[in-house]
């Protein structure tokens, strides 16, 4: 049995806090919501996040970060991008006074703005300066209302160091979950986080009535700027052609249960992102990390047009309509090139 810390009791974070209760080891679930806590210790259940769901009733749930990490052998990193650097300048100060250095494993899908970091160069920068091979992210295509009911799911672990991405693996894998893995961590991470941006778009392409071929255009050249923006941060280009990056690109283009498709969907009906960002009550990470890939395309001139649209959507005051009848009147080019 492993002793696991569960940072952040949302809805991901509590359904893989139930998962690795439910493989049979000792799980301790981390929010900064005390009325969360309490309802998860008493009831089990987190019904702000994850309606008609219990958690396992093993999973224990505290406020004191402290408490969560004493004798852990692995954190795992599920909140918010937004709250990554806080959290984990948290957690390196407690590591210091518990003297302990657990595997930190990222459930997280996101890159920050101003640094322009992934979510594992965030928590190497803060944790372990000199050994990015601790750190493992897990990421594919994974809505939790999907594995909250034990439906079949696939999913990419990615390290660095193969050996604890193959611990992590082990750790998560069972008849529901199953876990590849994969040593191109930049890759898997870049997928899941630059996804959540197209998700934005698909979801305004179906909020304005668009059809299939629209939405098909969308996702395949969508995945064209994931790889552009991967390959030129050192990903392998096959990475995106895995669970990471066309997997998750799908369910996320596809599911009423995203998040980001959803944030999308209102936008294209025509309602106010700070409305929908306040009506949704769970976070969407694409609207932060289009502000990333924003500032990484101006840096580095990267060309990736529907991120840019949706960027200029949300922060500019853009116009969709006018976004989309520039985006179809660019200057013609060839269809594959990087
Ligand atoms: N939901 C899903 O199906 C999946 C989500 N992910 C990724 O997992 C990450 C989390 O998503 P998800 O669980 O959906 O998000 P939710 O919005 O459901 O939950 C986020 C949780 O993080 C907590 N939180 C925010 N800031 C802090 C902080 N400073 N300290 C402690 N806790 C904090 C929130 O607390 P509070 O309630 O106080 O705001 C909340 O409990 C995202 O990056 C997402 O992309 C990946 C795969 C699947
Ligand atoms: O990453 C996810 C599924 O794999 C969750 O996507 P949403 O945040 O859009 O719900």
């Amino acid at each position: 049995m492993t002793k696991i810390a569960v940072l952040g009791s949302g809805s991901w974070g509590s359904v893989l806090a139930s998962l690795l209760a439910d493989n049979g080891h000792e799980v301790v679930l981390y929010g900064n919501n005390e009325q969360v806590r309490d309802e998860i210790n008493s009831q089990h259940t987190n019904l702000h996040y994850m309606k008609n769901w219990q958690l396992n009733p093993n999973v224990k749930a505290t406020t004191d970060l402290k408490e969560a990490v004493s004798g852990s052998d692995v954190v795992l990193f599920v909140i918010p991008t937004k709250a990554i650097r806080v959290v984990s300048k948290q957690l390196q100060v407690v590591l210091n006074e518990l003297e302990i250095s657990p595997l930190v494993v990222a459930a997280t899908k996101g890159i920050e703005p101003g640094s322009k970091k992934l979510i594992s160069e965030i928590l190497t920068e803060e944790l372990y300066p000199n050994d990015e091979g601790k750190i493992v992210a897990i990421s594919g295509p994974s809505h939790a209302e999907n594995v909250a009911q034990k439906d079949l799911t696939a999913i990419t672990c990615a390290s660095t160091n193969y050996e604890n991405a193959q611990k992590v693996q082990e750790l998560f894998c069972n008849d529901y979950l199953r876990l590849y893995t994969s040593n191109d961590l930049i890759g898997v991470e870049v997928g899941g986080a630059v996804k959540n941006v197209i998700a934005i778009a698909a979801g305004i392409l179906v909020g304005k009535n668009y059809g299939d071929n629209a939405k098909a255009a969308l996702m395949t050249r969508g995945l064209a700027e994931v790889m552009r923006l991967g390959v030129s941060f050192g990903a392998q280009p096959w990475t995106f052609s895995g669970l990471s990056g066309i997997g998750d690109l799908i369910v996320t283009c596809t599911s009423v249960n995203s998040r980001n498709w959803r944030a999308g969907k209102a936008l294209g009906e025509g309602k106010a992102l700070s409305d929908i960002l306040e009506n949704m009550g769970q976070v969407v990470e694409g609207a932060t990390t289009a502000k990333a890939v924003h500032e990484i395309c101006q840096k580095e001139g990267i060309d990736m047009p529907i991120c840019e649209a949706i960027y200029k959507v949300l922060y500019e005051n853009g116009d969709i309509d006018t976004e989309i009848k520039e985006m179809m009147s660019r200057e013609k080019t060839t269809e594959i090139r990087w």
